[in-house]
């Protein structure tokens, strides 16, 4: 049934889903004004497979991170479903459905869309599997990417930053091909998560130009040549044709309608527009009011991505990538990132606290994240005497090298589980820091840096964030950034706003200067800075391959 609810009604209603690491996010969004009338979380049951495949006590290989596409489908059959009964509105106002995911999340598919690991005699298969973001196990095929694309001086490398990350779709449909060829064979599709959503939604097959410009190599119109794959291995030289290749959509386009069979799992009208899928940060910046150039935005969670619109390509050592139309329609959208924010500071929190903290965070009634924070916050800068390097999960921009681990320097018999945690968060801003710095230096200006995603929770890290930047923060004014993104995408996919500028003017919701720098502090970070660029270089720029000999020493033992 078609919805009676026309676009342009005051009362239409938009359905947006973040497909996140642990869990799916659903809102539901007025289409006139934003305002988000519900909410739900759905968790990912299996979360992410590191360890083992479900049902099997095998161990999965170092760097490993699998995810079940069952898991996706359940924030469709659940979540929706919630999200619609907590708002307490009627199917018949949702006029159409946008959705996000992380990315480079990838899976392997049969050509009707079935993923690999649901075929029989695949389950027990990890390659069959799809890959999370956070799969770093590619890191040798990806320096080989980039080895044999600066050999031939391939005219797309200078758009990834000159390096091809471990976390995107070529490092890891090489590590398929090489580790199990006959799942490659047998994988007629290796789509983005963010494009099969949009398949299950609307029954079709679409690819997105966000995650065929960033996560593939897809610049100019084309893929990489057949040539240039041939050399990596005559076996891969048909990946992008036979593989990748389709039609790609501008963002904000209506990919389809709503199927027969989603409506059913979903509760959803039949027919209602599903918006061209996205990637989680790209869809934050519609939320965020970051379309325009010089706007940064940073989407902090587990990870950190940053994205920028500019007017002009320009070369950016390190960065992710630039790609037209990446964000928004007629801009050149950047995208740079760190692999470790949030879950640095988990890591720890959850992790490495005597007893007494945790009891003393339960007397309070808080997280230990909050005890850490406000302890952390009544020290003067640098009076912990230490600086850490956020590479705990490896450094996406400006190094793109996931063999690369976390340090601690300065650390002392006197050194307090505040003084660590403040040292780490210092570290993710530097981290900040160094790839805002590497924009500014490349030619492409940063007028204003917005914050978004669940660390924008936590008062003391925006603190920290803009002393290090020496920059107000805008933040934005929603808990779930990228779903209200998601949901304005929808707005313009199902014609209630003309495009994504308009759309996000009118649905976006953004706190300017929130946090405003305490110059004081800065003049203090500044020092701390001085050393992590010391480190940072040190560790990360050949002044020791440490790192590297303890990540060989630590697979060796492991196989
Ligand atoms: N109060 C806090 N302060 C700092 N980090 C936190 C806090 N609470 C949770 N975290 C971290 O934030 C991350 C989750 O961020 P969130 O934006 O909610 O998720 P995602 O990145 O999956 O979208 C986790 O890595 C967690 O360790
Ligand atoms: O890399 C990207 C986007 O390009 C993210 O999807 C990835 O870092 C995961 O983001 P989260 O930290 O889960 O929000």
């Amino acid at each position: 049934m078609a919805p009676n609810v026309s676009a342009n009604n005051s009362s239409s209603v938009l359905v947006g889903i973040d497909f996140g690491t642990l869990s799916g996010r659903v809102v539901v969004v007025r289409a006139a004004d934003g305002a988000v009338l519900a909410e739900a979380v759905e968790d990912y049951p299996h979360a992410v497979l590191s360890t083992a495949l479900p049902g099997s006590d095998r161990p999965l290989p170092p760097d490993t991170a699998l995810q079940l596409p069952e898991d996706y489908r359940g924030v469709l059959r659940r979540g929706v479903p919630k999200a619609l009964a907590a708002a307490g509105i009627g199917a018949d106002r949702v006029i159409g459905v946008g959705t996000d995911f992380t990315a480079c999340t990838v899976l392997p598919t049969t050509a009707d869309g079935t993923p690999l690991c649901e075929l029989p005699g695949f389950a027990d298969r990890p390659h069959a599997y799809p890959k999370l973001w956070k799969h770093h196990a590619a890191q040798p095929e990806a320096d080989e990417i980039t080895r044999v694309a600066a050999e031939r001086g391939e005219p797309w490398l200078p758009r990834y930053g000159g390096r091809i990350s471990a976390e995107w779709q070529f490092a890891k449909g090489l590590q398929v091909l090489r580790e199990d060829p006959e799942a490659y064979a047998r994988a007629d599709r290796w789509i983005e998560a963010a494009d099969w959503i949009v398949w299950q939604l609307c029954g079709r097959e679409t690819r997105n130009v966000c995650t065929a410009g960033y996560k593939g190599i897809h610049q100019d119109g084309a893929w990489p040549s057949r040539d240039y794959l041939a050399a990596l291995d005559p076996a891969f030289a048909g990946f992008a044709d036979d593989k990748l290749a389709f039609p790609l959509s501008q963002l904000g386009a209506r990919a389809g309608g709503l199927s027969a069979e989603a409506a059913a799992l979903t509760g959803l009208p039949e027919g209602v527009a599903v918006a061209v899928g996205n990637v989680d940060a790209h869809v934050t910046a519609a939320a965020a009011r970051t379309v325009d150039p010089g706007e940064l935005l940073a989407v902090m969670g587990t990870s950190t991505c940053h994205v920028l619109n500019s007017d002009v390509p320009a070369e950016v050592p390190g960065m992710c990538g630039v790609v037209r139309d990446g964000i928004v329609p007629g801009l050149w959208g950047y995208e740079a990132g760190q692999s470790g924010v949030g879950d640095i500071l988990g890591w720890f929190a959850d992790g490495f606290l005597p007893p007494e903290y945790v009891r003393a965070a339960k007397r309070a009634g808080t997280g230990t994240h909050e005890l850490l924070s406000r302890r952390a916050a009544a020290q003067p800068v640098g009076a912990h005497g230490l600086v850490a390097l956020d590479w705990h999960n490896g450094n996406r921009s400006v190094l793109v090298d996931h063999s690369l681990s976390g340090v601690i320097a300065g650390a002392t018999l006197a050194t307090t589980p505040e003084d660590l945690y403040r040292a780490l968060v210092e570290a993710t801003a530097f981290g900040t820091r160094t790839i805002v710095e590497a924009f500014e230096t490349a030619g492409v200006p940063v007028h204003g840096v917005t914050v978004a995603g669940g660390l924008t929770r936590n008062p003391f890290v925006l603190q920290v964030y803009a002393d290090v930047l020496r920059r107000p923060l805008h933040v934005t004014d929603a808990d779930q950034g990228p779903a209200l993104g998601s949901a304005i995408h929808a707005a313009v996919a199902a014609g209630a706003h003309p495009d994504i500028r308009a759309a996000s003017a009118a649905m976006g919701r953004v706190r300017r200067d929130a946090v405003r720098p305490d110059l004081r502090d800065s003049a203090g970070y500044d020092r701390l800075y001085d050393v992590y660029r010391d480190l940072h270089d040190h560790f990360g720029r050949g002044g020791s391959d440490a790192l590297h000999r303890l990540r060989r020493i630590r697979n060796d033992a492991r196989t």
